[in-house]
């Protein structure tokens, strides 16, 4: 494998690593959670890719939509023959942690390149089993899902609701005569669209459906529901499904509609982990009637590490370009330097390898919480759910934009290079920015950490304790700031003020509209984009505050911790500066002082741009998982661009097709 080995580059990456400063492997150890895990997660890659057949016959941009389709069907499916050929993968792969690198931006990328068929089977229909089922349930399911004996996908979204569940349209209606629910599509709205695999691939499905029982509505629930014959994989009678069509990105993870007419399913199958229906058709209620939404909750989560390893990629494939690529003057005279020289062009990529760890501590931090809640409700403990569900949703939100726009300045940090397939930046672009949108627009998502904070706020108000995340309301005195204090805990400090003041004064705009006679809900949306400014500040903050934690608590070298301490203080520093309204509005900080900070971030840019090099490589992504033509480990960035524009199939004739059918007659009309 060449991705990792040292003195197989070009002259370029050669002098940049040699310049390291730091120990790198300490930084993948600290990204993979421990040496162990680094060389557990490096034996899967090794043992996954050198099998041939995950080897695309030509590039899939080159593939119809449906051949696009069944590459990576073929592929997925081998993957989870792999997985389930002998216990030892499967104890290699790991459970939840393989399964994440193999659906996700890991490994999985590098095996199906533009959506896995058969990811939301994994990444949600089995959570929402477990998440949801009884342990009879689980018992029953799980054994012929894990293996893949059944396929689901998770079916929530409608043609005419995505966000606004309580709006969901498809109903399940118990009779109790038969001890079966009715599932049913009354209008075309009703049509569920958008799940994973649905399309083609899957036979069952966990429905999110209104409950009518005893003549009564109840709210959304999950229902398991087969789709397709087990045998013959044609529709159930009473079931319509297909495909959706061509979207911007993720083609092949065949996303689906599917219509039900007055389909029966055995009482069984309703997911009764948190609510019931007896058999008589008596309805009991859940402890909370949002544990319906813990799936969601779950892939929120998820994301975080996604979106993260995906910015990795492109900012890996970035800095290694901009290494090798000269151009301009800068010094009249002298050699083009490396783009990497530009101050503007460290400016674009050093902080996206510093929010890579941002987000990372911050969402492992988040992790560890939603294990801490989930085991408590379990207890029958249901406190922290609310604090667990504004920082998903908070992370879920702040981890796909920051990724999605970093992804973005590393593709145009690229140049006309970044715009070709062959970069992989597209592609990389198009997958990550899927993520704003599905699991909860973020939009949407902003406004209910927004709920909390000003829910929290009052509390603080009445003399209530707060939860851990939003204890800082309680001080929200918006005096100036006073000393030259501009340490990494003043930094923090300052952000915590500045969201404190900001969160005070939304509330005092939502009770200026309900004194002028705004019902609260109005007043709500009268305030909502600042509303969202305070909940994308309250993320920052969180954010920054587990990154200065990380490092502290990270057992590191001297050389690795100046180095990360250096990535920490600039994505401190980045973020007020790119905020500095908010932070001068506040009194949080002093515009001598955001002076001050501009200067030190201009002195950090310098002081990174040697280990830049070295700080993509720790991040140690396997050539085949980048797939870059400007990424790759060697930096042999023109010979491979030049070699893959052989590869079109356009190349494959000198003079194509349309030449003889348009362009002869156009060019020849007039002799
Ligand atoms: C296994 C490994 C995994 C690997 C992962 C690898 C990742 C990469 C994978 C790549 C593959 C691609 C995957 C693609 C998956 C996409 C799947 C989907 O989009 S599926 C579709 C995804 N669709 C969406 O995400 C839909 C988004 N919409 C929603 O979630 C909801 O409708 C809503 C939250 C917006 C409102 O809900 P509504 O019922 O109207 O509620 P109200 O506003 O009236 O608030 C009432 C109270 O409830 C509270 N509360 C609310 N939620 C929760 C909660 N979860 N909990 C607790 N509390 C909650 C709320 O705070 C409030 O409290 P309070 O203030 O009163 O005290
Ligand atoms: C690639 C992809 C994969 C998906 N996979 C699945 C899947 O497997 N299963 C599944 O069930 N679904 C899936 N979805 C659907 C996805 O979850 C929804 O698209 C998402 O929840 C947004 O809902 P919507 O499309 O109805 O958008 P809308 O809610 O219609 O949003 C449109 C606009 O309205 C705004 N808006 C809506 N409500 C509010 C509000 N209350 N306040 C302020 N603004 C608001 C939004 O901010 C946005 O700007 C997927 C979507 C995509 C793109």
């Amino acid at each position: 494998m060449a991705a990792r080995k040292e003195g197989e580059c070009c002259e370029d990456l050669r002098r940049e690593r040699a310049k390291c400063s730091f120990n790198k492997e300490e930084l993948t150890y600290l990204m993979d959670g421990g040496k162990d895990k680094t060389l557990h997660r490096r034996k899967i890659e090794d043992i996954f890719l050198a099998d041939p057949e995950f080897l695309d016959p030509i590039r899939p941009e080159y593939m119809s939509h449906e051949e696009r389709y069944n590459n990576e069907l073929r592929k997925a499916c081998h993957m989870i023959r792999k997985f389930n050929e002998n216990e030892d993968m499967q104890q290699l792969v790991g459970e939840m942690e393989g399964i994440r690198s193999l659906m996700g931006s890991g490994l999985g990328v590098a095996l199906t390149k533009d959506g896995n068929p058969l990811a939301l089977h994994f990444v949600m229909f089995l959570p929402a089993i477990l998440g949801q089922g009884t342990v009879e349930q689980q018992g029953y399911w799980m054994s012929r899902a894990w293996t893949g004996e059944i396929i689901g996908t998770y079916a929530q979204t409608e043609l005419g609701h995505g966000t606004f569940l309580r709006g969901l349209e498809t109903t399940a209606t118990y009779d109790s005569n038969t001890q079966e629910f009715i599932i049913h599509s009354p209008t075309i709205t009703a049509t569920k669209w958008w799940p994973g695999g649905l399309g083609k691939t899957v036979n069952y499905a966990v429905v999110m459906a209104q409950l009518y029982t005893q003549g009564k509505c109840h709210g959304v629930h999950p229902f398991i529901v087969q789709i397709r014959d087990e045998e013959t994989h044609q529709s159930m009678p009473g079931v319509t499904v297909g495909e959706i069509g061509p979207r911007l990105g993720m083609n092949t993870n065949d996303n689906g509609f599917l219509r039900f007419n007055q389909y029966r399913i055995p009482h069984t199958n309703m997911l009764m982990k948190h609510s019931q229906v007896l058999k008589d058709g008596t309805y009991v209620k859940p402890a909370n009637d949002k544990l319906s939404y813990g799936t969601m909750v779950f892939v929120r989560v998820a994301i975080c590490f996604d979106a993260y390893r995906q910015l990795q990629r492109a900012v890996t494939i970035a800095t290694r370009y901009s290494a090798v690529r000269h151009q301009s003057e800068l010094v009249p005279g002298e050699p083009e330097p490396q783009i990497l020289e530009y101050q503007t062009q460290q400016y674009k990529l050093l902080p996206q390898i510093a929010t890579v760890y941002g987000i990372m501590f911050a969402a492992n931090d988040v992790w560890n919480t939603y294990n801490e809640v989930t085991g408590n409700i379990s207890e029958g403990n249901l406190a922290y759910l609310p604090e667990l569900h504004a920082l998903s949703c908070g992370l879920k939100a702040l981890s796909s934009t920051d990724a999605t726009n970093g992804v973005d300045v590393c593709r145009l940090a690229c140049g006309g290079h970044g715009y070709l397939a062959t970069s992989n930046l597209p592609r990389i672009y198009t997958t990550t920015t899927a993520a704003i949108t599905y699991e909860g627009e973020n939009t949407v998502m902003w406004l209910q950490v927004a709920r909390y904070l000003i829910k929290s706020y009052h509390d603080a108000q009445k003399g209530h304790r707060l939860q851990q995340s939003v204890s800082y309301l309680t001080t929200q005195s918006a005096s100036a700031h006073a000393t030259a204090d501009l340490s990494n805990t003043a930094l923090v400090a300052a952000y915590k003020q500045a969201v404190s003041v900001m969160v005070s004064n939304a509330a005092a705009h939502l009770q200026d509209h309900i004194s002028k006679g705004a019902v609260f809900e109005k007043a709500w949306n009268s305030c909502s984009v600042y509303l969202v400014k305070c909940a994308q500040a309250h993320a920052r903050y969180y954010t920054c505050e587990k990154f200065v934690d990380g490092v502290n608590r990270a057992e590191l070298s001297e050389g690795t911790r100046t180095v990360l301490l250096r990535l920490c203080r600039l994505y401190l520093i980045y973020h007020i500066t790119i905020n500095q309204g908010d932070f001068l509005r506040s009194g949080a900080l002093t515009g001598g002082d955001i002076s001050s900070l501009e200067k030190e971030m201009a002195d950090i840019l310098a002081a990174l741009r040697p280990d830049a090099v070295s700080l993509v490589d720790s991040f140690d992504i396997h050539d085949r998982v980048l797939d870059s033509s400007l990424g790759s480990w060697d930096g042999n960035v023109y010979q491979r661009l030049y070699n893959e524009a052989l590869k079109s199939p356009m190349n494959q004739t000198d003079v194509p097709q349309g030449y003889y059918k348009y362009l002869r007659p156009l060019m020849k009309a007039n002799l």
